[in-house]
């Protein structure tokens, strides 16, 4: 945690929606006139595409079926959780990309499945943004969880996840259904064990909710729309939170516990900005009196 160089991270699955995510805070940031320096996750990763099939191959060889990006040891955690000290402490710190595909590569002159090399941040910034897979990890060897200070868990229910994650996969990185199954596959373990205990770490965690049939998440021909669906919001701590002020300006939403709101999946930006500007506002204003 730092006052004077406030970190947001917004953490989440592949496919569960960190990137989506980020435009409605690139919205909230340009409208207020915030600075934000941004890093992804999968910046993070320990091996380049090939190196990591050749590290998978290597590991099922020795008899480990665990292994994935998901693992925390697939990842340059500690590396990360430096990016965050650093930052907290200086409001510098170190990014890369991970290219994914063609138009990345475009962007970014750098064939997909390999990394940028690795830069300081370029500008002065009021405040670090991650987005990615790992960033309210608490484990034996880091604590990112303690070094953010809005954390954010992006968790639709599995089956609309597989489903995101299935049709992007498929239309911008040109796998298969049946190569991104094997890979949600291999990835359970670590879904399990390195995924999941992150959303008790974080501070607010929104579930999108399909209000259509996803029992087959193989098959489905598109992902269901926001009318398709219900976003579910649950805040760790619920004190300060004006529920009355949000039911009030989101239509149609609802308590369903004393810390979880409900709203309709069209609502999902107006929410999260409603949410979201007083935080960023307060975040930046602790850091400018520092
Ligand atoms: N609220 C939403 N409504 C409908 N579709 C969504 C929503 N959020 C994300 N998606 C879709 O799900 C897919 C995955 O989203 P996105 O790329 O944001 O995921 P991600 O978490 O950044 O994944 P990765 O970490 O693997 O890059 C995209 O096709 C995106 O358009
Ligand atoms: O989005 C991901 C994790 O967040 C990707 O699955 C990961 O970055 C590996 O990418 P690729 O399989 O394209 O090399």
């Amino acid at each position: 945690m730092s006052k004077k160089h406030p970190i947001i991270s917004v953490t989440g699955s592949s496919g569960a929606g960190t990137s989506t995510v980020k435009t409605t805070f690139d919205a909230i940031f340009r409208r207020e006139g915030v600075k934000a320096a941004s890093i992804e996750g999968d910046a993070f990763h320990r091996y380049d595409r090939a190196q990591m099939k050749t590290e998978l191959q290597k590991r099922m060889a020795e008899g480990d079926y665990t292994f994935s990006h998901f693992s925390y040891d697939a990842n340059e955690l500690g590396e990360l959780e430096r990016v965050f000290r650093e930052y907290g402490e200086t409001g510098n710190g170190l990014k890369r990309h991970y290219v994914h595909d063609d138009e990345e590569a475009e962007k970014f002159g750098v064939p997909p499945g390999h990394f940028t090399a690795w830069t300081a941040f370029q500008e002065e910034s009021d405040l670090l943004f991650y987005e990615g897979l790992h960033g309210a990890v608490v484990n034996d060897q880091v604590n990112l969880a303690a070094l953010a200070d809005l954390k954010i868990g992006v968790v639709p229910v599995i089956n609309l996840e597989w489903i995101q994650k299935i049709h992007r996969d498929k239309a911008s990185r040109g796998y298969t259904t049946e190569a991104v199954t094997d890979t949600i596959l291999r990835r359970m373990h670590a879904y399990v064990h390195c995924i999941c205990p992150q959303f008790s770490e974080t501070d607010i965690n929104f579930q999108r909710v399909p209000v259509v049939d996803t029992s087959n998440p193989f098959i489905a021909r598109w992902i269901p729309t926001a009318d398709e669906s219900l976003l579910v919001i649950r805040f760790k701590n619920p004190r300060g939170i004006d529920f009355q002020y949000l039911t009030s300006m989101i239509h149609d939403s609802w308590m369903t516990r004393a810390n979880s709101l409900v709203v309709p999946g069209g609502k999902m930006d107006l929410a999260m900005q409603l949410i979201f500007t007083p935080m960023i506002q307060r975040l930046v204003d602790e850091s400018r009196k520092q």
